[in-house]
């Protein structure tokens, strides 16, 4: 199995696509879905949270009002920097973990959604291939402004905070470009599936899982048979 990064700007389609993939049966990973079931209330990232940021961040259910909690962080690096250390290290973790049981059920290969999959770098490592959804500027800032009720200027300093788009298509192997119509953007995402169900990595990866595997397997086995010889002599 191998992991494919989806990832691209603020609001330049990046669930569009995603959910174009699961639509044709591919396992997904959805990073903001994990950031959400990390952050349920009586969690320990949760915990944290509260204690730090205190109740003005929580609706009065107790779930994490993310709307407060983004306006809060964005104009202060430490406060953001403590969110990240609570929140990060555990998805990175939920989305590990995940990876690994969509492994052991056979698939050849899982999308994962990661917006700051270049500005943090973590798990870069991770991904065999990268895919980068972009759209025209003036659409990334209608989307965002419409989507989310922002202003233009709100709008335009958000995603100046993140890696230029250009950088991230160049440090990709696939880009989608989101500009045009939903069906335009499926047939591009469509086009990309075809081409990842060639791939042989997915064979290479589990004939040295296999031999490691067996390896280990003979290995235990070996011992074991030595160990009940010896004792019988
Ligand atoms: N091709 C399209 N034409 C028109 N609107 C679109 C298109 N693709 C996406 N949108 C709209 O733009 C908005 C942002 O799309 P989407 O949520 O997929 O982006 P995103 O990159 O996942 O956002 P985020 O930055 O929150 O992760 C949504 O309201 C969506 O319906």
């Amino acid at each position: 199995m191998f992991i494919v990064g989806l990832t691209g700007g603020l609001a330049t389609g990046k669930s569009t696509v995603l959910s174009i993939f699961r639509s044709n049966g591919i396992a997904v990973i959805d990073a903001d879905e994990v950031a959400r079931q990390v952050l349920l209330p009586g969690t320990k990232a949760w915990r944290e949270l509260r204690g730090f940021f205190g109740d003005e961040v929580l609706f009065s259910d107790g779930n994490v009002n993310r709307a407060r909690l983004g306006e809060i962080v964005f104009d202060d690096i430490e406060k953001r920097r403590k969110l990240n250390a609570i929140t990060h290290p555990r998805i990175q973790r939920a989305m590990m973990k995940m990876a690994i049981s969509y492994f052991f059920s056979g698939h050849s290969y899982i999308v994962m959604e990661v917006p700051l999959l270049f500005e943090t770098g973590k798990m870069l490592t991770f991904m065999h291939k990268i895919i980068t959804v972009v759209c025209e500027d003036h659409q990334q800032l209608e989307r965002l402004c419409k989507r989310n009720d922002f202003s233009e200027n709100v709008a335009k300093k958000r995603i100046s905070c993140q890696m230029p788009l250009e950088e991230k298509v160049a440090k990709s192997h696939f880009v989608i470009d989101n500009s045009g119509s939903f069906e335009n953007t499926r047939q591009q995402t469509e086009c990309i599936i075809r081409l990842l169900k060639r791939s042989k990595f997915t064979w290479y990866f589990r004939a040295i899982f296999g031999i490691a595997f067996l390896s280990v397997v003979f290995g235990i086995g070996h011992i074991v048979s030595n160990f009940i010889m010896n004792r019988s002599e």
